[in-house]
């Protein structure tokens, strides 16, 4: 058992006198969730959660200060000491109606049925007050092979609880693990039941994934998955420039400036994104704020022939190239995409609109601005070289010239 046993740190341990408790009654009490799964990990341990076999009444006659926080699913807050602690009863979650929480609860003795219900295999795990893992899905197998793996059947955990593939995303963003490949491929499948989740839950999870110290390994598993389709007005073009900001996150407002400036969305659409996403107003003016500063100095500092040009490359509105701008790495992307273009400026091109006028025997007029346009446009895409004689042969051909009157 020596292996199976870990050194309680000082979090666990002010939590000792609780979990006795609960024993010297004749109860069984573990640490479980989050908690154990950073101990194992020696990552910083913040706050404890305990199950117990005790049911809510039970516990709530053997501890003095108690608080109903979430009785009808067994969950009573217990204050001991300075601290305080979520104790809840062992339980099964038996009807799933709308994919989201359970709706009805049972209270169970065994601790294997509890963990039986839990997400993840790295969160099914439980510690007892002598440090000893109780862990009956593999869930320390799967935190030394860096892996997300849902418990049991990954359906019937994403039907129980949609915001659980969410949760699989951030968790690959917090602690840099893989999704393991059925549990991907359950989230695929079920990825359009996140649309029944509430925003403010969903919301949750974008974030602590954005913020994570691998936040990439999270965006690329939730692009991958699709489930950024179910999340309100979130575009591939604005996650992919997520990517490509290589210093993590320090915060929400930056996390939602930098998407904005990246995404498809025009600045006048901005505040109805920010809304659907139900920010505080607090949190959308200062977005905004800092949103729109960043647009007026990008104006200001890039040369306005650039823009166009690296828009006209990309296909993208020149708002979009601005967004693209804002960040090192994806300057050198459109800096890449800048020199790598054919021609700069209709100047570039082989033939002018003299050499047309005097090729086609015709009056100077609307027609020979359109007929440049669409010459520079067939040149940028690469349809044609820049090369005088594949140019006028390509305008014959699609019959570009205008008959004469
Ligand atoms: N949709 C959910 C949410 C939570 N849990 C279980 O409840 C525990 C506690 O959940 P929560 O506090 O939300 O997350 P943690 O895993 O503790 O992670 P963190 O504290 O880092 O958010 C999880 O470990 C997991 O066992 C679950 O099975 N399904």
């Amino acid at each position: 058992m020596a292996n199976n046993r870990i050194e309680l740190d000082n979090v666990f341990i002010e939590a000792l006198p609780v979990l006795n408790k609960l024993n010297s009654a004749g109860f069984e009490a573990y640490f479980v969730g989050g908690s154990v799964r950073d101990a194992l990990l020696n990552h910083e341990v913040n706050d404890v959660d305990i199950a117990t076999s005790a049911f809510p009444n039970e516990v709530k006659k053997l501890f003095k200060k108690t608080i109903d926080v979430g009785i009808e699913h067994g969950t009573v807050l217990v204050l001991s000491g300075e601290h305080s602690y979520e104790i809840t009863t062992f339980r099964t979650e038996s009807t799933y109606q709308d994919f989201r929480r359970p709706d009805s609860v049972t209270f169970v003795r065994s601790l294997k049925e509890d963990l039986k219900r839990r997400d993840f295999t790295i969160n099914a795990l439980a510690m007892d007050g002598d440090g000893v893992i109780h862990d009956y899905f593999n869930g320390k197998e799967d935190l030394n092979s860096r892996l997300i793996k849902a418990v049991g059947i990954p359906d019937e955990r994403f039907n129980e609880d949609a915001l659980r593939m969410l949760r699989a995303t951030r968790f690959a963003a917090q602690l840099d693990f893989e999704i393991d490949r059925h549990t991907t491929e359950a989230i695929k499948k079920h990825a359009a039941l996140l649309s029944h989740i509430a925003i403010e839950r969903i919301q949750i999870e974008f974030i602590k994934m954005l913020l994570g110290k691998s936040k990439n390994k999270g965006l690329l598993y939730f692009i991958k998955t699709n489930l950024y389709a179910y999340c309100p007005g979130l575009d591939k073009q604005g996650l992919e420039g997520l990517i490509s900001i290589e210093k993590p996150f320090e915060n929400e407002i930056q996390i939602w400036v930098s998407y904005l400036m990246c995404s498809t969305l025009m600045p006048t659409e901005v505040r109805g994104f920010l809304r659907s996403w139900k920010l505080s107003n607090k949190n959308i003016q200062d977005i905004e704020t800092v949103y729109m500063t960043a647009h007026e100095r990008l104006h200001k500092q890039i040369s306005k022939e650039t823009i166009y040009k690296v828009g006209k490359r990309l296909s993208l509105e020149t708002e979009n190239v601005l967004a693209l701008l804002k960040y090192d790495s994806n300057r050198r992307l459109v800096e890449k995409f800048y020199n790598d273009l054919p021609i700069y400026s209709k100047k570039d091109l082989a033939i002018s609109g003299k050499d047309l006028l005097k090729l086609t025997d015709q009056k100077a007029g609307i027609w020979l601005g359109d007929l440049l346009d669409r010459v520079e446009q067939a040149v940028l895409d690469q349809e044609i070289e820049n090369d005088y004689s594949q140019i006028l042969k390509w305008i014959t051909a699609n019959q570009l010239i205008p008959k004469q009157k």
